[in-house]
């Protein structure tokens, strides 16, 4: 090996498009096939997806390793594998942080969600909405959740595709057209059990292919201590940041805390995880589908973060957005990977399967789960006489739709020019936040009417789009990325006085709405959360003032109650029969209890409709 201790910068990349060799075209091919495969395996094996319990629901009979697995796949898109990498490279390990939230925001949708959600035994998360509010509720839920999804899958379909034909210049559309169709065919084959199944395999393709990036990278680099030595001098490993300000966009508090709230929109409420917990066989297999989220998680954001510090080990800061003509950082974590892994056959086939994969598995999620929450929400209710074979070829004709829909989307995503992984990550804030707020609305506090939770539902969204659409107006949010390891290595006097320059102006503060709006994106599930739940309260207080009007059973989480389980049973009883829901700590048992009351004034609290 020519490189002496890391001294000498690797020979420059190649600046002509790198080419693939027949090996990889295999692999990719492979990835192709054997997703189309598991489709038509399933269209025509167990009931041939003939009813739209099994279509949209797997027949409701999933265990626990599958569904955990397609749960991690769902939001791991190709987004996550070149974006995380590329936040590490700019801006060092502080992201990794996040991994703190998985506790929290896993243990809550466990214990809190799931059982909730699973014993009303839906089909679209949103019919817990009507179930606790009312129709008008249900269906705003619904269009917040298409508009969510929609513009979240053009980004994932065209992420794979931007990077591709950045580095090797493979026709953009072409391949974004690709991946849509044979992932729209195999969904409308194969149903929830194909979604499932593939995500399972495409899970294992992901990390086989950033373990092999992460694997050649340290071989090149000359050794895990050599990728350390350079990542330390390079000021890669952030300490923790316990900055309390609101507006630095990655702290501990920001990603620990605020990133908590991010969790719970995605795998406690959103249609596409309620969805899978729904199509486990019994409710302890959903919870502990959930439980094994967390490992493969972890997995998945160390995976991502080394191959940033390895990238930045072996490229030590460089820059060539210059030659890949876009400044984007994503495309040259792209551009360094396809450079690494030239000449090794086999490898960068790998690479592009595993983004491929990461990004099939996740639309896919999002066709099914669309066309669910289109058939249940939108149409069945509007049609209740309708055949099971007219409504299961119409979810079909629903998820191709949506298939086609994305493609228009994709060329929206080309329009915007961030970081992809920020934009994900405020699309779930600004959308998925709202949403979050409006289930805690309805699961914890049983003073809050239908009026109040649209109220709250529309001031959440304008708010959260204010915030949202300011920040992107005045780009308030970008940070200065930390010098590549060259000047840290020089160190001279000259270097660091400009250094120390920069960063002062990065410091000064903005004032007014500049700062509102500089409010850090990893806050903004918490913050449109809160605002929904706020206005949720007091518009429910004004219409209705503290009057307990109906509940249907088994819509409201009994959170005070849980947490005031030190008080003695009498007391609780007592509570409870004063109508104080969310004393009740058992809401089914209760049930029973004045099911055989009938005469009892809490018959009518209870009673279903
Ligand atoms: C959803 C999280 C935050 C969970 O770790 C992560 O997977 C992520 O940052 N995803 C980015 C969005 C995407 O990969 O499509
Ligand atoms: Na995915």
């Amino acid at each position: 090996d020519g490189r002496v201790a890391g001294h000498l910068p690797p020979e420059p990349p190649i600046s002509k498009p790198k080419h693939f060799a027949v090996a990889d075209y295999v692999i990719f091919a492979v990835l192709l096939a054997a997703s189309m495969g598991i489709g038509l395996y399933h269209a025509l094996s167990g009931g041939r997806q003939r009813t739209t319990q099994e279509f949209l629901m797997a027949d409701r009979s999933m265990r626990c390793l599958p569904v955990s697995l397609s749960l991690i796949a769902s939001f791991q898109s190709a987004v996550a594998i070149i974006g995380v990498p590329a936040e590490i490279y700019t801006h060092g390990t502080q992201y990794w942080f996040i991994g703190c939230a998985y506790i929290l925001g896993l243990l809550i949708p466990a214990h809190v969600f799931i059982p909730v959600l699973y014993r009303l035994r839906l089909s679209s998360t949103y019919q817990y909405l009507e179930m606790r509010f009312s129709k008008a509720v249900r269906i705003c839920g619904t269009l917040t959740f298409i508009f969510q999804t929609v513009i979240y899958m053009g980004l994932c379909v065209y992420t794979p595709a931007f990077a591709l034909n950045a580095v090797t210049g493979f026709e953009l559309w072409g391949a974004v057209l690709a991946t849509g169709l044979v992932c729209t065919l195999y969904t409308t084959m194969g149903g929830l059990k194909a979604v499932i199944w593939t995500d399972v395999f495409q899970t294992v393709v992901m990390f086989a292919g950033q373990l092999a990036v992460i694997v050649v990278g340290v071989q090149q680099t000359g050794g895990v201590s050599e990728v350390w030595r350079k990542v330390r001098e390079g000021n890669r490993i952030s300490a923790l940041d316990l900055n309390p300000d609101p507006t630095e966009r990655h702290t501990f508090w920001t990603l620990g805390v605020g990133g908590i709230f991010l969790m719970l929109s995605l795998y406690g409420v959103n249609q596409a995880q309620v969805q899978r917990y729904l199509s486990a066989r019994t409710e302890k297999e959903a919870v502990r589908s959930c439980y094994m989220v967390f490992p493969s998680l972890q997995l998945a954001l160390a995976l991502s973060c080394v191959m940033g510090l390895v990238m930045f080990a072996r490229y030590c800061g460089e820059d060539h957005s210059d030659k890949l003509g876009t400044s984007s950082k994503d495309a040259m974590v792209v551009y360094f990977v396809m450079d690494m892994l030239q000449g090794l056959p086999g490898l960068p086939g790998l690479f592009i399967a595993c983004l491929f994969s990461a990004a099939l598995s996740t639309i896919s999620s999002a066709f099914n789960s669309l066309a669910t929450v289109t058939m249940e929400d939108l149409i069945k209710p509007h049609f209740p006489t309708m055949t099971e074979a007219r409504a299961t070829l119409l979810s079909k004709v629903l998820a191709m739709s949506y298939g086609l829909l994305c493609l228009a989307m994709a060329y929206l995503t080309h329009l915007m020019g961030d970081s992809v992984l920020q934009v994900a990550l405020k699309i779930f804030g600004m959308v998925g936040g709202p949403i979050l707020g409006l289930f805690c609305l309805g699961m914890f506090f049983p003073w809050a009417n239908s009026t109040g939770a649209l109220a709250g539902l529309g001031a959440g969204l304008a708010l959260a789009f204010w915030v949202g659409i300011g920040s992107i107006v005045t780009r308030s949010s970008s940070t200065r990325p930390l010098p590549p390891c060259r000047a840290v290595l020089l160190s001279d006097n000259m270097t660091t006085a400009i250094h120390a320059a920069l960063l002062n102006v990065t410091l000064s503060r903005p004032s007014g709405l500049k700062r509102f709006y500089s409010l850090s994106y990893m806050w903004y599930s918490a913050f449109n959360c809160f605002t929904v739940i706020l206005i949720g309260l007091i518009i429910s207080f004004l219409t209705g003032g503290l009057v307990l009007t109906y509940v249907t059973p088994g819509t409201v989480y009994p959170l005070l109650g849980k947490l005031l389980c030190f008080l003695p049973e009498h007391l609780k009883k007592k509570l409870c029969c004063r109508g104080n829901m969310e004393f009740c700590t058992d809401i089914h048992g209760l049930q029973t209890m004045f099911a055989n009351n009938p005469g009892d004034p809490l018959t009518f609290l209870l009673a279903p409709s």
